[in-house]
């Protein structure tokens, strides 16, 4: 049964699961098997179909493109053994590094 909605954080800990699992039961399995180069490649071919789906305008595609996108980059950080933590830690360290984000909270 398909469900409403799967958080980042949910998919992960899938993908994150299926780390020396069999490649023949799946394909997340199968990706980490081939390694990080092949996991890289599917990212940039994602990263690319996005692209060309917005600027054409096309939002169904745009939707669907973005999800496999984020499937690949949760594939992509665990085969490069960096988790999604460390990328919010990231985030976290860039936010008010703008000039505009300074400015906004100087007026409130
Ligand atoms: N979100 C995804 C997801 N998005 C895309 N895909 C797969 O990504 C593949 C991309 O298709 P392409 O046409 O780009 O490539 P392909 O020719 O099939 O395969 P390649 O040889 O190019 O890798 C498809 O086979 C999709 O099934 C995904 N496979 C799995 N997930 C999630 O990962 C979970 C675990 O999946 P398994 O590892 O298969 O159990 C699933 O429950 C989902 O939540």
């Amino acid at each position: 049964m398909s469900r409403q909605s799967l958080t980042i954080e949910e998919l992960n800990a899938v993908v994150v699961s299926r780390r020396g699992g069999d490649p023949a039961a799946s394909y997340t399995a199968r990706l980490f098997e081939r390694g990080v180069a092949q996991c890289a490649k599917k990212l940039g071919e994602e990263g690319v179909e996005l692209a060309i789906a917005a600027v054409a305008g096309d939002r169904d595609a745009v939707r669907g493109e973005a999800a496999d996108l984020l499937y690949h980059l949760v594939v992509l950080l665990a085969a490069s053994g960096v988790t999604l933590e460390e990328v919010y830690a990231e985030l976290g360290r860039r936010e008010g590094m703008s000039g505009l984000t300074e400015k906004a909270n100087r007026h409130t």
